[in-house]
């Protein structure tokens, strides 16, 4: 079966990721590409103006829209899928609370799957972390990201994510974002650092440390390739889904 889709933030880093690696599926077709920079043309194909995105959607009627974009054009277009009856892929981040309410409220109505990574590594990381954490208590926790100098959001959604992963294997724990002054750590605390250069896709590390050993889980995307492949198997596995809330997790079962 080919699957349908539209690409939201098609003039961005992920959009056009998204638009090439799909050139190269059978199973996936874009039939819909918009930006607020219309008129460029990604791997051949035309964007169009995402202010026209309720009627293009209606006209080009794609399976799933995937959206690439801002916390703000995130929470738009969700809604919008929602009235046109569209299932939603979104890897978005820098959402709020408020963000991800709008998200679920979408999902009342139509498919929305949201991961803050959609690469397997990650998916397999989170795992290993959820294991450590437990086996090694008492440890330090520290946990650096590293990304591109043009990205807009500190700390990046898959820290956020892995932050919660941790807090959900040990209870909650106090943030301290980067460090300075004169006090020690406190025990429990988890140092979170964002580091911003040069063009690298995305690397992680949770550093666990303590009884004289440390534990260094680190991933690293070599290209933003990797997340535009998981993101289109989300969208494969989304289409023809009943309405709901659903996990990257869920596609790699
Ligand atoms: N979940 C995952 O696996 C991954 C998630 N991401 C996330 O994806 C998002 C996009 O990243 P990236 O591609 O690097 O960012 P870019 O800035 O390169 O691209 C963003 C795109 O979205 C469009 N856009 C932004 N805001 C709006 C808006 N309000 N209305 C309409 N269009 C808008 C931009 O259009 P315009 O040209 O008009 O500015 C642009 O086309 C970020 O949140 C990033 O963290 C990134 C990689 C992987
Ligand atoms: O902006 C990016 O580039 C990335 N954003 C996501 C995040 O905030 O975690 C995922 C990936 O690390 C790349």
């Amino acid at each position: 079966m080919t699957v349908t889709v539209g690409v939201a933030g098609a003039t961005g880093r992920m959009g056009e990721a998204v638009i090439a690696a799909a050139a190269d599926r059978d199973d996936i077709n874009v039939a819909l590409a918009v930006s607020r920079s219309p008129g460029a043309h990604v791997e051949g194909v035309e964007v169009e103006d995402a202010a026209d995105l309720p009627g293009l959607l209606e006209r080009r009627t794609p399976d799933v829209l995937v959206d690439f974009t801002g916390p703000a054009a995130c929470i738009e277009y969700a809604a919008t899928c929602a009235d046109a009856g569209v299932a939603f892929v979104s890897g978005t981040t820098g959402l709020s609370e408020g963000g991800f309410d709008a998200l679920h409220e979408a999902a009342a109505d139509v498919p929305v799957l949201y991961a803050s990574n959609f690469s397997r590594g990650i998916a397999a990381l989170r795992r290993a972390v959820r294991e450590a954490v437990p086996a090694l208590d008492g440890y330090d926790i520290e946990l650096t990201e590293t990304h591109h100098n043009a990205k807009r959001d500190a700390p990046s959604g898959t820290a956020l994510t892995l932050l919660d992963d941790i807090d959900d294997a040990r209870g909650e724990s106090p943030r301290v974002h980067g460090r300075e002054g004169e006090a020690p750590r406190d025990e429990r605390e988890i140092g979170v650092h964002a580091r911003r250069a040069g063009d690298i896709a995305g690397e992680h590390e949770v550093l666990l440390a303590g009884n004289h050993e440390s534990l260094s889980l680190t991933h690293r995307a070599g290209s933003r390739g990797v997340f535009a492949a998981g993101a289109l198997d989300a969208a494969a596995w989304v289409a023809d889904r009943d309405a709901g809330w659903y996990d990257f997790t869920e596609v790699l079962e």
